[in-house]
């Protein structure tokens, strides 16, 4: 699914009026609708809600929340927040529909913001896409009464201060929301580790934003749904045999790392792989043999770490490199080896990716159209440099995958991957129970699975996030988010990808 930017949704809006012959007031009643179911199934009736508008259509939307609790019988003080001469067009309507109803208070200077006690239900009207400076004086001063207060606050299609898809300057004052809810699809800014604490639990309404606008609008930026991971899926044949689902090779796993190894190797079984070599240092071949028994093992001759490449290289489909390997000397020049000579796909992960972000010389010889690398934010940082915030640090990435042609899984909250055509598809499933030790191999071992079944590396990469996440969310209904361990996940993927497959 695409995500537009504010310019985007200000032009959606505009066509869907004039596809729809409807008026802008029209489709503001329709979002504040949107909003309004949602809030009346989160909040009792007997709650006291708290109305705070800004002058321009987030505000406007504001005073139709207002007007439809009200209706709904729930008790609402609206607050209209600065010079109400300057409002919007559609602001100036609704103020004129509520002002029979009920009296509004103005606030332009500090003594008369209200109490704000923890019971109150707030709404935040104040701003939206439209927001163009930071956040400051009387604005600013609500903010931060609002956020100084305890209670439970919800964001209008945005917390207001914060730009939708750009870096906020950082003098404005920003809402820090307990709830979200925007208007038919999310907005960059959701996305961004940076502001976890200002978006709080966001969630998309929809409001009939035309369907043909959304379809043909360019975009570089994606999120994956449910339907977007499910068109990915490919059935399984019904005549099969093992060879189609590809063979793939682990080079993974390291003296007292045996674990990332069998890690990887178990999610890329359960990943419909259909031949899997592992090739492990000494040390590792009976831990293998017996954790792993679906997959065939190699020795390497060291006992400790990976220092050799397998003979008959050639027949793997895709060769995943990195859990548990370690950055010793022999590792790094077999990776040297590797890169130099292989013509495979590679899915390159850990210490791998840190072994490559050491040397320009290794970088020098990535295959072009054939890696995809999976960091964690510290070793993305060590690949590509360190960036000053979350917008700076996709544009760093996506320049990295255009000048190395490669692909970037930046694993995360919402896994980011960058495409050597300069695409970010963010992924939506996933949950803070899977921040704990081998959630990464599992990873690993699942995209490459998935590219040795031939999907193209774009196809892996964003499914893999996708079933991984979704894995984990399955694995958060059983065993909750502090016990889980990365092997509960794998043994979430089997319904995972039935889930997908609308068999379970
Ligand atoms: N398609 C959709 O999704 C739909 C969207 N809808 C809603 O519309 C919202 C967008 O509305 P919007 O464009 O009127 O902008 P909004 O955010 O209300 O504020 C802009 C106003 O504030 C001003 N201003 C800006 N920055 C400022 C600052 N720092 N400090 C002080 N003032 C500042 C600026 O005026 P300026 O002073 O720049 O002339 C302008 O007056 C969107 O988020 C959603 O809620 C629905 O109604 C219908 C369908
Ligand atoms: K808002």
């Amino acid at each position: 699914m695409k995500l537009l930017t504010a310019a985007q949704t200000k032009e959606a809006d505009t066509f869907t009026i004039k596809e729809e012959g409807i008026t802008s007031t029209d489709l503001m009643e329709r979002a504040a609708k949107a909003f309004t179911g949602w809030f009346e199934n989160k909040f009792q009736l007997s709650e006291e809600v708290y109305v705070f508008c800004g002058p321009g259509n987030n505000g406007g939307d504001g005073l139709v929340v207002a007007r439809l609790l009200h209706q709904r019988k729930y008790s609402v003080k609206v607050f209209l927040v600065g010079d109400t001469e300057k409002v919007s067009p559609d602001f100036k309507i609704n103020l004129e529909r509520w002002s029979d109803k009920l009296s509004t208070k103005h606030i332009t200077e500090v003594n008369q913001i209200p109490e704000i006690s923890q019971s109150i239900k707030v709404i935040d009207a104040l701003f939206g896409t439209g927001l163009n400076r930071p956040v400051t004086g009387i604005y600013a001063d609500v903010v931060e009464k609002l956020n100084a207060s305890s209670a439970c606050i919800t964001s209008i299609d945005m917390p207001s201060g914060i730009y939708s898809d750009s870096q906020t300057p950082p003098e404005g004052a920003i809402i820090k929301a307990t709830y979200t809810i925007s208007f038919q699809l999310p907005k960059l800014a959701f996305l961004l580790p940076q502001h976890e604490a200002y978006v709080g639990e966001w969630h998309v309404v929809p409001i009939g934003l035309s369907d043909k606008f959304i379809s043909e609008v360019e975009t570089d930026l994606y999120f994956t749904t449910h339907q977007d991971a499910q068109r990915i899926l490919k059935p399984r044949k019904k005549f099969s045999h093992k060879g189609i689902y590809g063979h793939a090779l682990l080079l993974c796993g390291g003296f007292g790392k045996m674990g990332a190894a069998v890690l990887a190797a178990r999610a890329c079984l359960r990943s419909g792989v259909g031949l899997l070599t592992l090739q492990v240092p000494s040390a590792g071949y009976s831990i293998l043999q017996t954790a792993v028994p679906e997959a065939m093992t190699l020795s390497d001759k060291n006992r400790k770490h990976l220092s050799e490449l397998p003979q008959d290289i050639e027949k793997y489909n895709v060769i995943g490199i990195g859990p548990g390997l370690g950055t010793e000397r022999v590792t790094k020049t077999t990776i040297g080896q590797l890169l130099s000579t292989s013509t495979h796909n590679l899915v390159i992960d850990a210490d791998a990716i840190n072994i490559i972000a050491s040397s320009e010389k290794l970088k020098a010889s990535l295959p072009k159209n054939k890696v995809i690398f999976t960091p964690h934010p510290k070793e993305l940082e060590r690949l590509i440099g360190k960036s000053n915030n979350d917008y700076d640090r996709l544009r760093d990435m996506l320049e990295f995958c255009h000048e190395y042609q490669c692909y970037i899984v930046l694993k995360g909250n919402n896994s980011a991957i960058g495409t050597p055509e300069g695409n970010l598809y963010f992924n939506t499933t996933g949950n803070p129970g899977m921040a704990t030790g081998g959630t990464g191999d599992v990873l690993t071992g699942i995209i490459t699975a998935l590219v040795a079944q031939n999907y193209t590396l774009e196809e892996a990469c964003i499914l893999g996030v996708y079933v991984h996440g979704l894995a984990g969310d399955l694995a958060l209904k059983s065993v909750g988010d502090i016990a889980m361990i990365a092997s509960d996940v794998t043994d979430h993927l089997p319904q995972a990808f039935m889930h997908l497959q609308q068999l379970s």
